[in-house]
C-alpha cells in the first residue's frame, strides 16, 4: 500500500447523520490508521464539532482535528480523524439530529456534503470520493431530484474530462473481490424495466465497464457476462421476448467491438460460485438482480463503485441502517473496503496519467 497511500486524500461525505455513516467512518479511522505510514489519507466533510461530540460520546480513543484544507489531512491523519467543515451550511443545522430519525432539516448539509468533496476531486485537491450512506426518502422530501449518488455524480461531473477512452457514465457496479455485479438499469420501478432496457444503453454500459475494469482495476481482457430479463434467459421467446430483441443484439455490439460479452444467461444460475470464475463481471438487467446475489453472499465486504465518471468515487454497499443507528452495533468493513478500494483505483488512475 506504501504507493497508493502516497496519492491524494480521499474525500469522505458525511451522508445522512441520522444513520450509521459516522458510527462506520470512526470505526474505520480507527482499523485503518493503524496501518500508519501505507493507511490510504482520508477526511470527512461534515461539521467538526458535532463529530467530535460523536467521538467523545463513544470514548473513541482517538480525536478529531479540523482541518482548512484538504493538504492539511496528510499531517493530521495520525493525530485524529481530519474533518473539513462543510463549506457554506449552518452547523445549527446538524445540532440536534436524533440517532435513528432523519430529517430534512439536514439535507442541505447531506448534499452539500457529496458537493464539496465532487469539487475538491475534480479540482485535483482530493484522490477521489467515498460517500458515506444517504437516506433517499427524506433528501428527496427536502427537494432533492436525483434517485441516488450514481446520478447526482453523473450530473456533478457532466462537464469534466474522462480519462482516455473512457465512455461517459455513470454506471453502478458492487464488486466484493472477484465479485462484480453491475445493475443495467438502476433506481428505477420493476415495472418500468422492460421498457427502459434498449440496447444501445447495454452497449454503452457494457464498453464503460469493459474499459473501466482494464483502467481502474488492472484486468487487461476482462470478461462480461449478461444476464437475461426473463426466466430461463426467456427460453426461446416462451416467456419474453427482451432477450432476443434487445439484450442479444447487444451482446452482439459489444463482441463487434472486441469486448468479450456472452449471454444472454439465465439468472438465476449464472451467480454460484463456478459460473462467477467465467466472467469478471456480471451486467444484471435491473437492481435487485445484480444486488441480491453479491448482498447475499458478501454484505459485509462488498463496494459499490461508480464508473465512468471523471473522478473515484467508492462507497459501502449498505445503507442508513436507521434501526441501528447509535447503538455502536454497525460494522465497518464495506466502509474500510470502499475507502481501500477508491485508494487503489486513485493510484491505478494516477499511474495512467503518468
Ligand atoms: N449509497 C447509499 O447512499 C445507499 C443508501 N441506501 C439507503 O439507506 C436507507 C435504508 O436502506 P435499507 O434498504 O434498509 O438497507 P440498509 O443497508 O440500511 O439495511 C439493511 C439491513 O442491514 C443492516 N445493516 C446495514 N448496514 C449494516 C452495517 N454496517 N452493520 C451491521 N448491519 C448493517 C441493517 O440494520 C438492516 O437490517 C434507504 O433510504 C436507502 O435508500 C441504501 C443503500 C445504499
Ligand atoms: N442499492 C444501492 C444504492 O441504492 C446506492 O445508490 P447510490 O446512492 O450509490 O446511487
Amino acid at each position: 500500500m506504501a504507493d497508493e497511500a502516497a496519492t491524494l486524500p480521499l474525500a469522505v461525505s458525511m451522508g445522512e447523520p441520522a444513520g450509521i455513516g459516522t458510527e462506520v467512518l470512526l470505526k474505520s479511522y480507527a482499523q485503518l490508521s493503524q496501518a500508519g505510514s501505507s493507511a490510504p489519507v482520508f477526511f470527512l466533510i461534515d461539521d467538526p464539532a458535532r463529530v467530535a461530540r460523536i467521538v467523545r460520546e463513544i470514548r473513541a480513543p482517538f480525536r478529531v482535528t479540523t482541518i482548512e484544507d484538504p493538504a492539511g489531512a496528510r499531517d493530521a491523519f495520525s493525530q485524529g480523524l481530519p474533518v473539513l467543515p462543510l463549506r457554506g451550511i449552518d452547523p445549527a443545522s446538524l445540532a440536534h439530529v436524533t440517532p435513528g430519525q432523519p430529517s430534512a432539516a439536514t439535507a442541505a448539509a447531506v448534499t452539500g456534503s457529496i458537493r464539496q468533496a465532487v469539487e475538491l476531486a475534480l479540482e485535483g485537491s482530493a484522490g477521489g470520493v467515498v460517500t458515506l450512506p444517504i437516506q433517499k426518502s427524506v433528501l428527496s422530501e427536502a427537494g432533492f431530484p436525483h434517485p441516488g449518488h450514481t446520478e447526482f455524480l453523473g450530473e456533478l461531473t457532466a462537464e469534466a474530462d474522462l480519462p482516455a477512452g473512457m465512455p461517459r457514465g455513470p454506471v453502478m457496479m458492487l464488486a466484493a473481490g472477484d465479485f462484480r455485479t453491475v445493475p443495467a438499469t438502476v433506481h428505477r420501478a420493476l415495472k418500468d424495466v422492460p421498457a427502459s432496457l434498449k440496447a444501445d444503453e447495454l452497449v454503452r454500459i457494457g464498453t464503460i465497464v469493459a474499459r473501466s475494469l482494464s483502467y481502474d482495476f488492472g484486468i487487461q481482457a476482462p470478461r462480461l457476462a449478461i444476464a437475461g430479463l426473463n426466466p430461463h434467459a426467456g427460453e426461446g421467446g416462451l416467456m419474453g421476448m427482451e432477450e432476443q430483441e434487445t439484450i442479444a443484439p447487444a451482446i452482439q455490439a459489444l463482441r463487434s467491438q472486441n469486448i468479450d460479452a456472452t449471454g444472454p444467461w439465465p439468472a438465476d444460475t449464472m451467480f454460484h460460485a463456478e459460473a462467477r470464475a467465467q466472467y469478471h463481471a456480471a451486467i444484471a438487467m435491473y437492481h435487485d438482480q445484480a444486488l441480491i446475489p453479491i448482498k447475499t453472499v458478501a454484505f459485509h465486504d462488498a463496494v459499490n463503485v461508480t464508473l465512468g465518471l471523471p473522478i473515484v468515487r467508492t462507497s459501502p454497499d449498505h445503507g442508513t441502517a436507521l434501526q441501528i443507528a447509535g447503538k455502536g452495533v454497525a460494522r465497518a468493513d464495506s466502509t474500510s473496503a470502499a475507502i481501500l478500494m477508491a485508494a487503489r483505483m486513485a493510484y491505478s488512475r494516477a499511474l495512467h496519467a503518468g
